[in-house]
């Protein structure tokens, strides 16, 4: 049995993408503040989840972020979908997904869910949120790009504090790696869509929104 729940009408969708440590949440915090939007971490939801001791997928999520790899995508798609539902709100920054060209362009053959997110099927048989094939574009991506020596440091100092299990030099190495060759690829598709907007990020915080308020004051809500 399959029911369709219908976002509401201008659900306004950005993704924020960028490097480890490149300041994608950092960056969100201070839209959420101005502007009111809902950030959805994907990373974030993934180790809620990891740390929720009823999940069924908390080991295989571990095992994933330990090794800086790529969550499956029914996975994180199914958590952050739920959260959407949930929200009263129709207006999200989601922050570190679409992670792989086939996130960004299709699922199991359906073309799907970056630009999805609008309407969803919840499949309660197979216990399984899936994005319905209509598609609605994200507003634009803001991608944070960032020097990757830059971004190293950054992590290794979060590190000293955020108790991630990724925050190590060993797999913050091969989460660069995966962002070259799997995440890039993304913004490359974006980009061939003219929805990127790219903004360099190695100054502070405070400038580097400077450059990103404007795009948000821009959006006709
Ligand atoms: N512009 C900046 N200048 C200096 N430090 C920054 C800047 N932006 C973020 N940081 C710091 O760098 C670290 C990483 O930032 P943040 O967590 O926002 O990045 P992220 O892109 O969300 O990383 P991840 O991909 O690992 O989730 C944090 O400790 C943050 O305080
Ligand atoms: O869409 C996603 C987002 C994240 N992951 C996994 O989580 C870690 C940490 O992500 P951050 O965005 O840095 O918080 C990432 O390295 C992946 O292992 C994912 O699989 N899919
Ligand atoms: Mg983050």
């Amino acid at each position: 049995m399959s029911e369709i729940v219908k976002a509401p009408e201008g659900t306004i969708v950005i993704f924020v993408l960028g490097g480890p440590g490149s300041g994608k949440g950092t960056q969100c915090n201070k839209i959420v503040k101005d502007f009111g939007f809902v950030h959805l971490s994907a990373g974030d939801l993934l180790r809620e989840e990891q740390q929720n001791p009823n999940s069924k997928d908390g080991d295989l999520i571990k095992t994933y972020i330990k090794e800086g790899k790529i969550v499956p995508t029914e996975i994180t798609v199914k958590l952050i979908s739920k959260k959407m539902q949930e929200s009263k709100s129709n207006i999200f920054l989601i922050d570190g997904f679409p992670r792989k060209l086939d996130q960004a362009e299709c699922i199991s053959g359906v073309t799907l869910v970056p630009m999805a997110f609008q309407h969803y099927r919840i499949t309660t048989g197979a216990d399984i949120w899936n994005l319905d094939s209509e598609v609605v574009e994200p507003h634009f991506i803001l991608f944070l790009d960032c020097d990757k020596e830059v971004m190293k440091q950054r992590l290794l100092k979060r590190g000293e504090t955020s108790g991630r299990i990724d925050d190590n030099i060993e797999t913050i190495e091969k989460r660069f790696k995966v962002f070259e060759e799997e995440s890039l690829p993304v913004i490359e598709y974006f980009g061939e869509k003219e929805k990127v907007h790219r903004i360099p990020c190695t100054e502070s915080p405070d400038e580097v929104y400077l450059k990103i308020r404007p795009l948000l004051e821009g959006l006709n809500k």
